[in-house]
């Protein structure tokens, strides 16, 4: 009974996004296999991507439980199913998700009523949450599915505004009092960060922010050794308790758990494996843009012409449908035949994990989305950084600048959803740059470097795995206090 009581039970509430959902399951079942409960709370929707890991643990003997509440789409105005933001791909859609995302309050609030957690982790782009923990008397604490680095960047911008002192959007400015001389454009800031408007993301960032100071810390999924300078500009300078426990991807042990995060593998996907066994290691290039950023027909015919120019072996994951019959206006003639053997195209969903962790992937083309980042550390290859929009931008710098892991293609202009129009000659180049020569030698034994830190972090004494045992401490003594003045 005693031990059944003590036992500390976490919400966890992930923003409906595949790139918050993915860590956060990841981060529940670190948090499950350590012994504590866990409920993850979630839409109908995005319920299925979290049912199979749901089922396993219970097998495993852990506990782990899904809670759903309805999302109000119909409610708010948005097309019924417009439960992930991906799908939000205009101004007003945006506005009518953002709007039903504070309507979960209530439903939460009463799950949180009836269940009596011991903690609520949610996105950082749910502020409410942190009154919501207030008024039951519990801690909040913000789960950053992104680097320690990219925080303290757009932190730095807001306190100093560097970005106004400059007389173009293209003229490139320091972020001040910085650890590292990293130098930015307006261009590459987020929309919301340089208009002067108020724009409802732009009042989300200032509630977020808001929300982050009053909180009860931060939980990262990073290592400390990655960005040491910054893990500690979040604690020290920004005055902010964090613990950094990732990367929470290493979590998936066995090939089935690596193959079923976010969505189901395509057919494709699947074959791809079987093709890179017949790979040289280190002689095949991956890329793969993430959940959100999409090109249209011309920058994709870009990326074909650059990868078949650069005569490098590639998987290129583009989410387009095969229709039967019909040519891909988005491919060059005959681009498939061509470098049939040499090249594999999936639509659809990648096995990335899986992908990145085959000895035959020396390079992965990027847009800098946190989790992908951080699974190209933990293969350890080197990557061409194709920021497009969040606070991908910053994330390339500390891959390029700080790490050394890296080049960019040259992308320029943060956009919200289509990338930035980069040629082909520039993709041929940065491609060449990270497979083949002494600068990707040396990009790559830096790479494995990493890669090592990143495993040994997540072992026992490892620093991630410490910084967990350090949060599940301060949560049990928090619980043990609140029981303790419940009982007086
Ligand atoms: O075919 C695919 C495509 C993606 N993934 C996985 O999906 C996740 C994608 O996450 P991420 O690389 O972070 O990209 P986004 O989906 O674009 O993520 C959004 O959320 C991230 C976390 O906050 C931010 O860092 C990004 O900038 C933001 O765009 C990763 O785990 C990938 O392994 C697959 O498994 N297969």
């Amino acid at each position: 009974m005693e031990s059944e009581k003590r036992q500390l039970h976490l919400f966890i509430f992930p923003y409906m996004a595949a790139g918050h959902m993915i860590p956060a399951i990841d981060m529940a079942k670190l948090f499950a296999s350590r012994g504590l409960r866990i409920t993850i709370i979630t839409t109908p929707l995005n319920a299925s991507s979290i049912l199979k890991t749901v089922e396993k643990s219970k097998i495993l003997g852990l506990k782990m439980d899904m809670l759903i509440i309805e999302f109000p789409a119909e409610q708010v105005g948005l097309p019924k199913g417009s439960e992930s933001y991906h799908l939000a791909t205009a101004p007003d859609l945006r506005m009518k998700f953002l709007e039903a995302i504070t309507l979960l309050r209530q439903p939460l609030e009463e799950l949180v009523q009836d269940y009596c957690p011991d903690c609520l982790i949610t996105s950082a782009l749910f502020p409410w949450t942190t009154d919501v923990a207030r008024r039951f008397g519990i801690p909040r604490l913000i789960f950053h599915a992104t680097s320690s680095f990219s925080i303290c960047a757009s932190e730095c911008l807001r306190l100093y505004e560097p970005y106004k002192k400059v007389s173009s959007d293209s003229e490139p400015f320091i972020l001040p009092n910085f650890p590292d001389e990293i130098k930015l454009t307006r261009n590459q800031l987020p929309d919301f960060v340089t208009q002067d408007i108020e724009t409802d993301v732009g009042k989300l960032i200032r509630q977020v922010i808001k929300a982050e100071l009053t909180s009860d810390g931060a939980v990262f999924n990073s290592f400390y050794d990655l960005e040491p300078a910054y893990a500690d500009y979040y604690k020290k300078v920004l005055g902010r308790k964090a613990w950094h426990i990732g990367p929470v991807s290493l979590c998936n042990k066995e090939s089935e758990d690596k193959a079923r995060r976010g969505k189901e593998a395509s057919v494709h996907g699947h074959e791809c494996l079987k093709w890179l066994d017949s790979k040289k290691p280190d002689s095949v290039v991956y890329v793969c843009f993430g959940s959100m950023a999409n090109f249209n027909d011309s920058q994709l015919m870009e990326i074909a012409m650059g990868l078949e120019a650069s005569q490098q072996q590639f998987i290129w994951v583009v989410k387009r449908e095969k229709t039967q019959g019909t040519k891909d206006e988005w491919l060059p003639e005959e681009f498939e035949k061509r470098v049939e053997g040499k090249g594999l195209i999936i639509r659809g969903w990648a096995p990335q994990l899986l992908i990145l962790d085959h000895e035959a992937v020396g390079g992965f083309v990027t847009h800098c989305g946190w989790n992908s980042t951080l699974e190209g550390v933990v293969a350890g290859v080197p990557m061409v950084t194709w920021p497009v929009s969040a606070e991908q931008f910053y994330n390339e710098k500390l891959v390029t600048q700080i790490l050394k892991i890296g080049v960019g293609v040259g992308a320029q202009q943060w956009v919200r959803f289509l990338g930035d129009s980069i040629g082909k000659e520039a993709i041929e180049k940065a491609l060449i740059r990270v497979m083949v020569g002494e600068e990707a030698e040396e990009m790559r034994s830096r790479a494995r470097e990493l890669m090592k830190m990143a495993k040994s972090s997540a072992e026992g004494g490892g620093s991630s795995y410490s910084d967990l045992n350090a949060l599940i401490e301060d949560l049990s003594s928090h619980a043990i206090a609140g029981e303790a003045t419940e009982n007086n």
